[in-house]
């Protein structure tokens, strides 16, 4: 059966040439082998591009400069999103080529906040079919749709349902930019090679009411499935992808928490699956806790801490900080748990409403009289760490990070709800309640701010340092399954790898510009987690770092032999 794309992975660096079936106008309209007028003469002559192309053989930065060009000619975030989406359809290469070489300046665009954006207008902006959709109605063609991807070595699958993406609610099938933006950054994170990664949006309806009636929605107009009949529809997905490509891993990200917990815990040992928001989340606020603490030179378990919102991402959170509590601090689950208050809408999340909360609210319910405010909260419990994970912008207060500063010389202040439409407070309010004094980190980026002559730095806690290097740490073990011992590793390597200069500017996390290096690091550490406990499914390397790193994709044009 012919093939409707080539084998686009060389997997040998020292010897990268790649053969080549495709001709002319074929070849030049493959975003995956397309070089644009980066074709060199000699292949433009083998594979038949003469004339199809400008005369100038342009190299992969000048091609660069001149996309950046085009880019900051862009008028709005859409356009640039639009922009640069568009370049990911024509040149895959040159689109990562492009974002590692300014990580800084598109990592907003191509991820939060803008993506939040993009998600919204999903169906108004859609230009080109990328990665599937899986619709509840087509429930019986799932085992053979798998088949009309054209990948045999699928290795990562990021799935949305669309019912919470970010902090802006359902967005039913046009969520699908959520997946596809956190793809893209285990291509440039990680250095998965970009035919190997599958963007996947589950399709079971949207509750979202205007969606239904936008004439240009692209989505089932349906209500949102529920009960036994959304099961059916992910256990036929996770089927029907495990079946096709086996070793492959499945991110779930951006479940309500009534789907997102009971997901994990049905496929967390059936296949190779994590939940990003809960268990990457966790992973990555650790990290930056600690980086805090090396600041203030104070103990993990010595925090207080408070969360205003209690779903997916504070239990996640919550959970990773309680592990750090006991494996460092040596406190009991019961103690660790103690020094953890949630907020949820009702407030306080409290053992007397112990028989109304949902499942994962339970562990963290305090035996304490009902408070139903944040600075109420703050002024009885006077918290270390305030984590804002509800959605709700503006929600920290100037009135309760004042309260919290009034208890604490340097508080440590995560308003991370994404995209920044949402954040419970800004860097600069946070900064500016406490005279310069909070230690901060957000979810989608601020920018640096001069407070009285003093730089400061804040951090973007995003779960976007942890899975790119998960992922690869996974794949390339073939581990059996993700553990949350693979996510603490991560925490823990990511913060061994925030370097005094970012500390003393107050910025908690590294920069980005080193986002392969970290991958790899966590790699390491989760695969020497799976080797430790026999989860891993080839023999431990010698040189296990060489290994992963000969693994990832470069972005760079590798020679073409006709065939
Ligand atoms: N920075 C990062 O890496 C990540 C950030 N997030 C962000 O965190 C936010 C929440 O995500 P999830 O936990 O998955 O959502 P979720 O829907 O599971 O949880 C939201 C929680 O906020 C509570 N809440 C809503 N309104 C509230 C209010 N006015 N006061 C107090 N609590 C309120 C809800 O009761 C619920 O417990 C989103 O904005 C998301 O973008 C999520 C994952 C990763
Ligand atoms: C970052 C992320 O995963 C979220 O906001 O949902
Ligand atoms: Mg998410």
């Amino acid at each position: 059966m012919s093939r409707p794309f080539e084998h686009h992975v060389t997997d040998s660096p020292d010897a990268p040439v790649l053969p080549v079936r495709k001709r002319g106008l074929e070849l030049v309209h493959d975003p995956l082998l397309n070089k644009g007028t980066g074709f060199p003469d000699s292949e433009r002559d083998a594979l038949g591009l003469r004339g199809l192309v400008p005369p100038q053989v342009v190299s992969i930065d000048d091609q660069a400069s001149r996309i950046m060009e085009n880019f900051h000619r862009q008028y709005s975030d859409l356009d640039r999103y639009s922009y640069l989406e568009t370049l990911h359809d024509r040149n895959e290469t040159l689109y990562y080529r492009v974002l590692l070489s300014h990580i800084n300046e598109l990592t907003p665009v191509i991820y939060t906040p803008v993506v939040g954006q993009a998600c919204s207008q999903f169906a108004h902006i859609y230009q080109r079919a990328r990665g599937m959709y899986f619709g509840a109605a087509e429930i019986a063609h799932f085992d053979s749709m798998v088949h009309n991807w054209p990948e045999d070595e699928v290795e990562i699958v990021v799935v949305t349902d669309g019912s919470r993406i970010l902090g802006l609610g359902d967005l039913g099938a046009n969520g699908m930019g959520i997946p596809i933006g956190k793809l893209s950054l285990y291509v440039v994170g990680a250095g998965f090679h970009p035919p190997r990664t599958l963007p996947v949006m589950l399709d079971v309806g949207t509750g979202n009411r205007a969606l239904r009636d936008d004439p240009l929605y692209l989505g089932r107009r349906a209500e949102r499935l529920t009960g036994p009949a959304y099961d059916e529809v992910v256990d036929a997905f996770v089927r029907a992808v495990h079946a096709r490509w086996p070793h492959a891993l499945i991110q779930f990200e951006d479940f309500s928490n009534d789907q997102a917990f009971r997901l994990l815990a049905r496929y967390r040992d059936q296949v190779l699956c994590f939940n990003d928001d809960i268990q990457g989340t966790g992973a990555v606020t650790l990290a930056g806790i600690l980086s805090a603490l090396r600041i203030t030179g104070q103990k993990l378990a010595e925090q207080r801490v408070v969360f205003l919102g209690a779903g997916s991402a504070a239990r996640g959170i919550a959970d990773t900080i309680v592990a750090g509590m006991m494996a460092e601090g040596g406190l009991s689950l019961e103690a660790a748990r103690r020094q953890i208050w949630t907020l949820d809408s009702q407030g306080l999340v409290t053992l007397d409403r112990f028989d109304s909360l949902s499942e994962h609210k339970r562990p963290f319910a305090q035996d304490s009289a009902p408070i139903a405010d944040l600075l109420d909260v703050i002024r009885t419990i006077k918290p270390t760490v305030l984590i804002g994970v509800c959605g709700q912008a503006g929600s920290f207060s100037e009135a309760a990070i004042r309260e919290m500063h009034r208890h604490c010389e340097r508080p440590i202040v995560f308003p991370l709800s994404n995209p920044t439409s949402k954040a419970e407070c800004t860097a600069d309010q946070a900064y500016a309640w406490t005279d310069g004094a909070a230690l901060f980190a957000s979810g989608s980026p601020f920018d640096p701010i001069t407070r009285g002559g003093r730089l400061l730095v804040p951090g973007q806690c995003n779960n976007m340092y942890i899975f790119p290097g998960v992922g690869q740490g996974a794949i390339s073990c073939r581990a059996a399954k993700v553990t949350d011992s693979m996510f603490y590793a991560a925490a823990c390597t990511l913060a061994s790898l925030v370097g005094e200069d970012s500390l003393s500017v107050g910025r908690l996390y590294p920069d980005l510009t080193l986002i392969r290096e970290i991958s790899v690091q966590i790699a390491v550490a989760v695969c020497e987690i799976a080797f430790a406990e026999g989860l891993a499914g080839i023999k431990r390397p010698n040189d296990l770092e060489s290994f992963i790193r000969a693994r990832m994709f470069e972005p760079r044009y590798v020679p073409y032999e006709a065939v």
